[in-house]
């Protein structure tokens, strides 16, 4: 699969004057990009940015030719994002329909939609979930089925905030699985540091700004050590 980069130039992002990300370059290449750092330190800010969900104050954000300021419709179908809480993602009354509505939205026939809901249910072992109540999951199965929503679409890079938080250590290990498997890029915001060991490179967010980024093993050491200072 052809990745496009993505790549921030001098970006900052600030709320109520007060800059919550401070002038970040940054080129994602990789297939495997995990994000770490401490709480409030600016990650899910960062991983809004890669689809237009959050704009820069000043900076542009690119995903490949395009830039999230002007073609954030456009860089949404190919930059898809798994939210923490899943239920803000879950729209349809069922299951299956929910995951063929975003399927719908892409102007896919009855068909296709009807083949990919499937096929991704059954790639990710939950395909008894098909027809239950979206309302009625749990909180893991929930995350399970918003994760297969946006695998569904199709888009080239798949960006996971907090992705493990509800998942019990069965679906942990499929999710870590399915994240091995996908031929996407996947870029996973989370505080759950042993899903980053075959990671490509791992960015640790200190303070909005890039505190270490490079090999899974030392971004984690220097956070372990950032947090014990
Ligand atoms: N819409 C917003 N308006 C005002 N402040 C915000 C907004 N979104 C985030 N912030 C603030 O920006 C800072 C960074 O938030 P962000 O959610 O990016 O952190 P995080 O690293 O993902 O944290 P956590 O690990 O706790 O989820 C925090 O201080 C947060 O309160």
């Amino acid at each position: 699969m052809n990745l496009p980069q993505i790549q921030l130039e001098n970006v900052t992002v600030s709320y109520d004057d007060r800059d919550v990300l401070t002038n970040l370059t940054l080129a994602l290449n990789e297939q495997r990009i995990g994000i770490i750092g401490a709480n409030g330190a600016g990650k899910s800010t960062l991983s809004r940015l890669l689809n237009g969900l959050v704009l820069p104050t000043t900076g542009t954000v690119r995903v490949g030719e395009l830039t999230t300021a002007k073609h954030a419709k456009q860089i949404r179908r190919d930059v898809g994002f798994v939210f923490q809480n899943p239920a803000n993602q879950i729209i349809m009354p069922l299951v299956a329909e929910d995951i063929a509505f975003g399927l719908k939205n892409l102007g896919l026939g009855k068909q296709e939609r009807q083949f990919r809901v499937a096929d991704t249910l059954a790639q990710l072992n939950i395909t008894h979930l098909a027809e239950r109540e979206s309302h009625t999951l749990s909180g893991g199965e929930q995350q399970m089925v918003a994760l297969a929503a946006v695998i569904a679409m199709q888009p080239r890079t798949i960006v996971f905030d907090e992705p493990t938080t509800m998942l019990d250590l069965k679906n942990r290990l499929a999710f870590q699985r399915e994240i091995a498997r996908l031929d996407q890029r996947a870029i996973v915001v989370t505080h759950d540091l042993e899903i980053l060991e075959d990671f490509d490179r791992v960015v640790v967010v200190t303070d909005g700004g890039i505190g270490f980024d490079g090999a899974p093993d030392q971004a984690i050491a220097h956070y372990r050590q950032w947090s014990h200072a």
